[in-house]
C-alpha cells in the first residue's frame, strides 16, 4: 500500500522589484490580515524599510508596533513574543537582514500568528524559508518555523544595502552544490530522506546564479534582482525538501562553528562559501568542482581565503576538525577529521597559508 504523503509550505506571495516596499500594505491586504501588526526590526533597517513602511500603515489608519533587535538570541525572541502578547497585534512583519527575519519568524511559530518577511540585505535564503537558526550557548538550532505568509523584496533597498551582504546572499547559494553532494551521501551511506526535485532545484539555481555571475556587479539593481530570485528558489527547494538539506550540509557546519569561534567575525554566507571550496575538494579531490566554486566566488568579489573571512588560520583548522560535532547531520565530515587532514585540505585550496 502507498503511505507516503508530504506537505509543502511555502509563502503566498512572493512580490520582487523596484519600490515594492510601498506596496506592503496591498500585500497584508490580499492576504486578508486584519487587525495591528508587530514589526520586528533592527536600526538600520529601520531608517531603510520600517520607518516608512510604518508611515504607509499609519497613513492607512493603522498603527503599527515596532520592536528593535540588536542580535539573534531566544531572548530577543522572547522580548518580541512579549511585544506581541501587550500590544496585542494580530500578524508579524520582519524587516532587515537575517536576524529580524529569523527572530519574527520563530515568534511568530511560538505565536501561531503569521508573518510577512521583508528582507533589506539579500544576504541569504533564510529570508524565505522556514527554518530558523539561532545560536544558543555551545549549538545552533536550525528549528523548523513558520514560512513566511509573502516575501516582499524591494531590489532598489537590497541593491542600496552594502555590497558584502550581496556576495554573501550569493555565496550561500554556491554552496548549494556542496550541499547537495553532502545529502546525496547521506542518502547512499544513511539512508536519510530525499528529494531528488528539491536537489535538482538546488543545483540549478547554483548554476543559474553562476552562469549571471558578470551581472552581479556593485550598484546595480540587477544584481539584486538576480540574487534574490536565486534567494527564493533556493528557499523553495528547502520547502520541498521540508529541511535545509539541499541548501545546508558541511559547509554549514563548518561556518556554524566559526559563529561560535569567532563571533561576528565574517558574514554567514562568506563563511559558507569558504566552506564549499574545502567540503568540494574533499567530495572530489584535487579535479573537482572546487577550482570552479573558488573562481565563481572570487568573481563576484566574495572571499575565498581566512585572511579574506578575516579569521586566523588556528581558527579555521579548529572548526573543521569540531564542526561535525554540532549537528546530527550526515556530511562528507563523517566522524571529524584529523587535525593533519584538515591542515591538508585547507592548505591545498589555499583556504590557509
Ligand atoms: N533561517 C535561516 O535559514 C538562516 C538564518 N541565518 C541567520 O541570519 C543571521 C545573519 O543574517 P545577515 O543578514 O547576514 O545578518 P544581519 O541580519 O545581522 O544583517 C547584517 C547587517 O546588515 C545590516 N543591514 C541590513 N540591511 C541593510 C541595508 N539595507 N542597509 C544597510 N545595512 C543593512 C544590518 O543592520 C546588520 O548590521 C544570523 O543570525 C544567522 O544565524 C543565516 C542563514 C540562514
Ligand atoms: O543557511 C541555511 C541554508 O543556506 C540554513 O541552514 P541551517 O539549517 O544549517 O541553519
Ligand atoms: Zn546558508
Amino acid at each position: 500500500m502507498f503511505e507516503k504523503s508530504t506537505w509543502i509550505r511555502l509563502p503566498r506571495n512572493v512580490v520582487v522589484g523596484h519600490g515594492v516596499r510601498d506596496e506592503v500594505l496591498d500585500v497584508v491586504d490580499d492576504l486578508h490580515l486584519q487587525g495591528r501588526p508587530l514589526f520586528i526590526t533592527s536600526p538600520t533597517p529601520r531608517e531603510v524599510a520600517a520607518d516608512p513602511i510604518a508611515a504607509d500603515f499609519e497613513a492607512a489608519g493603522i498603527d503599527p508596533a515596532i520592536v528593535t533587535i540588536e542580535k539573534a538570541t531566544f531572548d530577543a525572541v522572547e522580548r518580541v513574543i512579549e511585544a506581541a502578547e501587550a500590544e496585542e497585534v494580530s500578524y508579524l512583519v520582519g524587516i532587515g537582514g537575517g536576524k529580524a527575519i529569523d527572530i519574527a519568524k520563530l515568534a511568530s511559530h511560538h505565536l501561531d500568528m503569521g508573518f510577512l518577511s521583508v528582507p533589506t540585505a539579500a544576504s541569504h535564503d533564510g529570508i524565505v524559508s522556514n527554518r530558523g537558526s539561532v545560536p544558543d550557548g555551545d549549538s545552533r538550532h536550525s528549528v523548523a518555523a513558520e514560512p513566511p505568509l509573502a516575501v516582499v523584496a524591494d531590489t532598489g533597498i537590497l541593491a542600496e544595502a552594502p555590497w558584502d551582504l550581496t556576495t554573501a546572499g550569493c555565496a550561500d547559494i554556491i554552496s548549494n552544490y556542496t550541499a547537495v553532494m553532502d545529502w546525496r551521501l547521506a542518502q547512499r551511506l544513511q539512508d536519510v530522506e530525499y528529494s531528488e526535485y528539491a536537489a535538482a532545484l538546488s543545483e540549478m539555481t547554483a548554476e543559474i546564479l553562476v552562469d549571471n555571475a558578470d551581472l552581479i556587479r556593485p550598484g546595480l539593481e540587477e544584481s539584486a534582482w538576480v540574487v534574490t530570485k536565486a534567494l527564493m528558489s533556493s528557499g523553495v527547494a528547502m520547502s520541498i525538501a521540508g529541511s535545509s538539506r539541499p541548501a545546508s550540509g558541511a559547509e554549514h557546519l563548518f561556518s556554524h562553528q566559526l559563529d561560535r569561534l569567532a563571533p561576528e567575525a565574517a558574514l554567514h554566507g562568506h563563511q559558507v562559501g569558504v566552506g564549499s571550496i574545502m567540503t568540494a575538494y574533499l567530495h572530489q579531490g584535487e579535479n573537482g568542482i572546487w577550482r570552479d566554486i573558488r573562481d565563481a566566488l572570487s568573481s563576484i568579489d566574495a572571499p575565498t581565503t581566512a585572511a579574506e573571512l578575516g579569521i586566523d588560520d588556528e581558527t579555521i583548522i579548529e572548526s573543521l576538525t569540531t564542526c561535525h560535532e554540532i549537528r546530527d547531520r550526515y556530511t562528507i565530515l563523517g566522524n571529524g577529521m584529523n587535525e593533519r587532514a584538515a591542515r591538508d585540505v585547507a592548505t591545498k585550496t589555499g583556504v590557509i597559508d
